[in-house]
C-alpha cells in the first residue's frame, strides 16, 4: 500500500513506551506550549451540537424526507454524525470491543504472530517510520483489508482470542450493509438518483478495518493519539470507546469533543465523497486525543471505491455556479498515505 523506495525505521509499540513514561521520545511530543489538545470544547448551544441521526426513521417513508434534510445539513456542516437506531445489537458491539481488547492485552510475542510487514499498514503495528523528524501517534493498532473477500490476508488476522476472526466477519457484514444504505441516502439528499455514489465506487468496493489502541499517556497535552487529518475513504464508521473519550472535529476553526453516546456509530464523509460530491460534503479534520489515566480503544471501517475506478466530480452537481472543484483521481488511497505520514492533506493535491 504505502508505495515509497525509503528504508523503514522501526520504531517499538506504543505499549511498551507506555511503560517508562518519564522518557517519552520527542518524536511523540508537540512542543507548541501543550497545545491544548484536551481543552476542546463541548457542544452546548443547538448549533454546535453534532448531529445524531436516526437510520431508522431515515429508512421510513413517512419520516425520511426530514431525516434526509437533516443527513444533508449534517454532512455540510459538520462533515460527520452520530448514527443511532443502526440495527447493531448493543452486546454485538460490546463483542467487538471486548475480542479487540483482548488481543491488545496478550504478550507481545503472540501480538507479532500477525505483524504487519515494512512499508506496509496491514497488520498488527504502529507507524511507519521513514524519517526520525517524523511526528508519530500514540497508538499501536491492527489494520486489516476486509473487503472484496477475496483480497482477504488472513495471516494478519489475529487468531487470538479464537473468535476475533468471526467477530469480524459479521461486523464487516453488517457495516458494509450500512454503508450502502448511507451512500445511497446521502444521494437522494443531494436530488441525485440513490445509486449515484454507489455507482462510482464501482462493483468492488474496499474496505479496511483498523481497531486503534491507545495506551494512557502521562502528557496528554503534548501527545496526540492520531494527528489531525481526514479520511482517504468514502465515508468511514468509527465504534468509539465506551467510556473513554477522544475523538474530536474540526469545525469553523475550533475543536469540538464528540461525545460518547451509547452504541452510537460515529460516520464521516472521506476525501473521496468530497470529490465525488464536488465539494457540498465536506471531509471533516479530525484527530484522537489521549488520556493520562485510562487506554482507549476505537474501530474504524473505511470504504473505499474499486482501487481501478476513476474518481470525479458526479455531472449533476457541476453547473456554471458551481465548477468541477476537484482533479479526476485514481487508487487514492496510495497518493493518501504519501502524504498522511508527512502530516499533509492529499485532498489538497487534489483541488484544482
Ligand atoms: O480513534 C479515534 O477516535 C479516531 C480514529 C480515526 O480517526 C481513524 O482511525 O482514522
Ligand atoms: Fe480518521
Amino acid at each position: 500500500m504505502a508505495e515509497s523506495g525509503e528504508e523503514e525505521i522501526i520504531g517499538k509499540p506504543v505499549q511498551e513506551l507506555q511503560l517508562n513514561p518519564q522518557n517519552l521520545p520527542k518524536s511523540y511530543m508537540y512542543e507548541e506550549g501543550g497545545a491544548g489538545f484536551c481543552d476542546a470544547l463541548v457542544p452546548s448551544q443547538d448549533d454546535e451540537l453534532i448531529p445524531v441521526l436516526d437510520l431508522h426513521l431515515l429508512s421510513s417513508p413517512s419520516t425520511a424526507q426530514e431525516e434526509l434534510a437533516k443527513l444533508r445539513h449534517a454532512l455540510q456542516s459538520w462533515g460527520c454524525f452520530q448514527a443511532i437506531n443502526h440495527g447493531l445489537e448493543s452486546s454485538f458491539l460490546d463483542k467487538v470491543r471486548q475480542v479487540s481488547k483482548q488481543f491488545f492485552q496478550l504478550p507481545k510475542e503472540e501480538k507479532q504472530k500477525c505483524a504487519r510487514e515494512p512499508n506496509d499498514v496491514e497488520g498488527y503495528g504502529n507507524d511507519i517510520i521513514y524519517s526520525a523528524n517524523q511526528r508519530l501517534d500514540w497508538t499501536d493498532r491492527v489494520y486489516l483489508k476486509v473487503l472484496p473477500e477475496d483480497t482477504r490476508k488472513f495471516k494478519f488476522w489475529p487468531q487470538n482470542p479464537d473468535d476475533f476472526r468471526s467477530t469480524v466477519l459479521q461486523y464487516t457484514e453488517s457495516i458494509k450493509m450500512l454503508s450502502e444504505v448511507i451512500l445511497k441516502a446521502m444521494a437522494k439528499s443531494l436530488n441525485l438518483e440513490e445509486d449515484t455514489f454507489l455507482n462510482e465506487c464501482g462493483e468492488r468496493c474496499d474496505a479496511f478495518l483498523r481497531f486503534n489502541y491507545y495506551p494512557p499517556c502521562p502528557m496528554p497535552d503534548h501527545v496526540l493519539g492520531l494527528k489531525t487529518h481526514t479520511d482517504g475513504s468514502t465515508i468511514t464508521f468509527l465504534l468509539q470507546d465506551k467510556e473513554v473519550e477522544g475523538f474530536q472535529v474540526l469545525k469553523d476553526d475550533k475543536w469540538f469533543k464528540v461525545p460518547i453516546i451509547a452504541d452510537a456509530l460515529v460516520i464521516n464523509v472521506g476525501d473521496q465523497i468530497e470529490i465525488m460530491s464536488n465539494g457540498i460534503f465536506q471531509s471533516p479534520l479530525h484527530r484522537a486525543v489521549i488520556n493520562a489515566e485510562k487506554a482507549r480503544l476505537t474501530v474504524a471501517m473505511f470504504f473505499l471505491p474499486d482501487s481501478g475506478k476513476e474518481i470525479k466530480p458526479v455531472d449533476k452537481l457541476v453547473n456554471e455556479s458551481r465548477p468541477v472543484l476537484y482533479r479526476t483521481v485514481k487508487n487514492y488511497v496510495g497518493i493518501y498515505f504519501q502524504h498522511y505520514q508527512q502530516g499533509k492533506r492529499a485532498i489538497e493535491a487534489s483541488k484544482i
